[in-house]
């Protein structure tokens, strides 16, 4: 076998960002933009306030006609107008007259204060008169059109993308549709003749197959559509059938897992070396890895079938590229320094990536998810991958690189 290509993981992952194309723009209406990436920057259609708007409910008044208001001598103004929330009506007020306000109505042109309704006695009732016992001052309690946004202001970059709270911002700023990246089609397909897709009964030498759901998952969560999503065994033509289908599904990416090592039925390598080139990283888990382009042309990623190994080798390569390809400004995850909660020994001459689980409650202290790096039930209780270098131990209350996963946020 010719000897494998050795390079860093930030070589690889260099790499597989320099082939990502520029993101393809689409233009989606806002309620459908939720976990899309802005592909232009997002402005402001309308004033924030649209118009000048009472911040309290109350008294809409000449400012001038309470200057000397207090307790002891009250101002009596007429009540001349009654303005709910959504009232389009622009009362004229002559001296002495107010006009009954609620909270997020437009104020009346003629009005420049509004007394909230804690300052005043009476008016509520049909008496058709309010006494101001506390002068306001000029503009008090009217939020100025335009006060918190003009229109056309820059709301969102481009590069950023739309979650819950980004989508009610740009709904309160008039925006009712978005420029975004176009999704990123994925097929994911897993290879091993011992896989036993759910549902599939478990014979000797069979194990419950969990990279389609581990990988499509991680996909979902960066944006991705999943087209399609298959497990083959360790045969090329069962394999290239796979491809077939992935490529009639528009799949832009497709992710492998499995048949990357270098033993004697690696289906993976065996049918795609040549358009993708499988190299070694200096990592641990996920040192196999393969990627290139498809002769169909789409991106292809061949990652190592151990799924501790799958889900780092997405988390270091895939994730960066599937957030590329939707034009994200920021590829990386937060990387905090957290304290370990227990020593560990990590030497292995490579970067290790541990997945650990951190304890909000004691100082977001890590400590690795399980005794065994390797077993896939580690998943189940990692929240983050701390990042460690070649040939560390760790020692209790050691600050380790710890990449935060999205589940504890
Ligand atoms: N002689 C050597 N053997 C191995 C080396 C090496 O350098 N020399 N490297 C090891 C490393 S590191 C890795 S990683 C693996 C890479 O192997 P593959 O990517 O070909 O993975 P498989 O052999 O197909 O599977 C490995 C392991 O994971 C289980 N697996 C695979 N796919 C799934 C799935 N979809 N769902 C659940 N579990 C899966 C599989 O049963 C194996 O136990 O090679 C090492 N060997
Ligand atoms: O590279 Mo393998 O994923 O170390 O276990």
């Amino acid at each position: 076998m010719p000897a494998r290509a050795q390079r860093t993981v930030d070589e690889h992952r260099a790499e597989i960002l320099a082939a990502i194309p520029a993101p393809e723009a689409v233009t989606v209406p806002l309620r459908d933009a939720g976990g899309y990436t802005l592909a232009a920057a997002a402005r402001a259609r309308v004033d924030g306030p649209a118009f000048d708007s009472s911040a309290m409910d109350g008294f809409a008044v000449h400012a001038a006609d309470a200057a000397l208001a207090s307790r002891e001598a009250p101002a009596r103004l007429r009540v001349v107008a009654d303005l709910p929330a959504g009232s389009g009506s622009d009362p004229a007020l002559g001296p002495g007259e107010a006009a009954r306000i609620m909270t997020g109505a437009a104020v009346p042109t003629d009005a420049d204060a509004v007394v909230p309704l804690e300052h005043t006695i009476g008016g509520l009732d049909h008496t058709g008169e309010v006494e101001i016992v506390r002068r306001p001052a000029l503009g008090a309690n009217i939020r100025r059109a335009g006060e918190d946004v003009r229109a056309g202001a820059e709301i969102l970059p481009a590069g950023v993308r739309l979650g819950t709270l980004q989508l009610a911002a740009l709904a309160s700023a008039g925006v009712t549709e978005v420029e975004v990246a176009a999704r990123p089609r994925v097929a994911v397909i897993s290879t091993g003749s011992e896989l036993a897709p759910a549902g599939h009964a478990l014979t000797r030498g069979h194990i419950p197959e969990s990279n389609v759901p581990l990988l499509a998952g991680l996909a979902e969560q960066a944006g991705a559509i999943v087209v399609h999503t298959a497990t083959v065994p360790d045969e090329v033509p069962a394999l290239e059938r796979a491809l077939a289908a992935a490529g009639s599904a528009r799949a832009d990416v497709v992710i492998t897992s499995g048949g990357v090592g270098p033993g004697a039925y690696e289906v993976v390598r065996i049918a795609l070396d040549g358009p993708l080139s499988f190299v070694t990283v200096a990592m641990r888990p996920g040192r196999p890895q393969g990627f290139g382009r498809l002769p169909s042309g789409q991106l292809a990623f061949g990652l190592p079938g151990t799924p501790v190994g799958a889900a780092v080798s997405f988390e270091v390569f895939v994730r960066p590229a599937l957030l590329a390809l939707q034009g994200r400004a920021e590829l990386q995850r937060p990387v905090l320094r957290l304290p370990a909660a227990v020593g560990w020994d990590a030497r292995s001459g490579f970067r290790r990536y541990v997945p650990v689980a951190i304890d909000p409650s004691a100082a977001w202290a890590v400590r690795p998810a399980a005794s065994d790096g390797h077993s896939s039930v580690v998943l189940a209780t990692t929240d983050g991958f701390a990042v460690i270098p070649p040939d560390t131990v760790v020692r209790p209350g050691d600050l380790v690189d710890t990449i935060l996963l999205g589940g504890l946020l």
